[in-house]
């Protein structure tokens, strides 16, 4: 399996910024890999996500973003996606979704794929992102943080992906401002304690504030390399 679904515990709580470390990471040490974002709201006719993701890894535009595989379901309003397509009165094309991330697969040693928001937002109005997310067997990176309230949103956001059978890649603890630094630390300490409670790997990658030139961070245990 070559796709890693990245989602987050809550929007905004860095998926973008991390995919692009990560990618980066992967780029730098010579891997072909490529990001994807599942579904862009928010934007028209371009993807903010996915922008970023190619600014952080140094890279220009690949053939795969030009053809619109990589930003294949785009909607202007931004919120939830089954809300935003509705309000523009189209819907959610799961198939060319799907059809267009394999597409993207074959090429690429590594796919990157950002949903949008949490786990439990919903593609369509039956479908939640973690339905998607488990019937393609994608590993999942988490993407969380040390700030007051994570620790609640990360356990539900475990337990909600170990019981449709998805198998965690590891948890990216993401910088957050004014995070209390003891909370920040036992939340951490309690992250790691719930992966192993749940039979996940024990793999936690702390991603520090990030601007340019960005910092080398050592994504290795995720991608199970040293
Ligand atoms: N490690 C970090 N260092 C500095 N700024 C960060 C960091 N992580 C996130 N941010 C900032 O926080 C904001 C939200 O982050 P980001 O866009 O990555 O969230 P997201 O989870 O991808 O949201 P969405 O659900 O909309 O895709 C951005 O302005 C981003 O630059
Ligand atoms: C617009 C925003 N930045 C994201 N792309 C979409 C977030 C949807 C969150 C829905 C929810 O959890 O209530
Ligand atoms: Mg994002």
């Amino acid at each position: 399996m070559n796709v890693y679904f990245v989602s987050g515990i809550d929007t905004d709580i860095g998926k973008t910024v991390a995919v692009g470390m990560m990618a980066r990471y992967l780029h730098r040490r010579g891997r072909r890999v490529i990001t994807v974002k599942l579904i862009q709201t928010g934007n028209v006719g371009f993807s903010e996500d996915l922008d970023r993701h190619r600014a952080m890894m140094g890279v220009g535009r690949f053939p795969e973003d030009e053809a619109g595989l990589t930003a294949p379901a785009i909607f202007s309003f931004p919120a939830s996606p089954h809300f935003a397509a509705a309000r523009e009165h189209r819907t959610v094309d799961l198939d060319a979704i799907r059809a267009a991330v394999e597409k993207v697969s074959a090429n690429y040693d590594v796919v990157l794929l950002e949903g949008a928001g949490g786990l439990a937002v919903p593609l369509t109005e039956d479908l939640l992102t973690v339905d998607f997310a488990a019937e393609r067997r994608y590993p999942l990176i988490l993407v969380t943080s040390g700030r007051l309230g994570s620790l609640n949103h990360t356990i539900m956001s475990i337990e909600m992906a170990v019981r449709r059978g998805m198998k965690l890649a590891g948890v990216v603890y993401n910088w957050s401002a004014g995070a209390d630094p003891e909370i920040s630390a036992d939340s951490r300490r309690m992250i790691l304690k719930y992966l192993n409670k749940y039979q996940q790997p024990e793999i936690l990658v702390e991603l520090g504030k990030v601007a340019e030139p960005y910092p080398d961070t050592d994504f290795g245990p995720i991608f199970g390399e040293r």
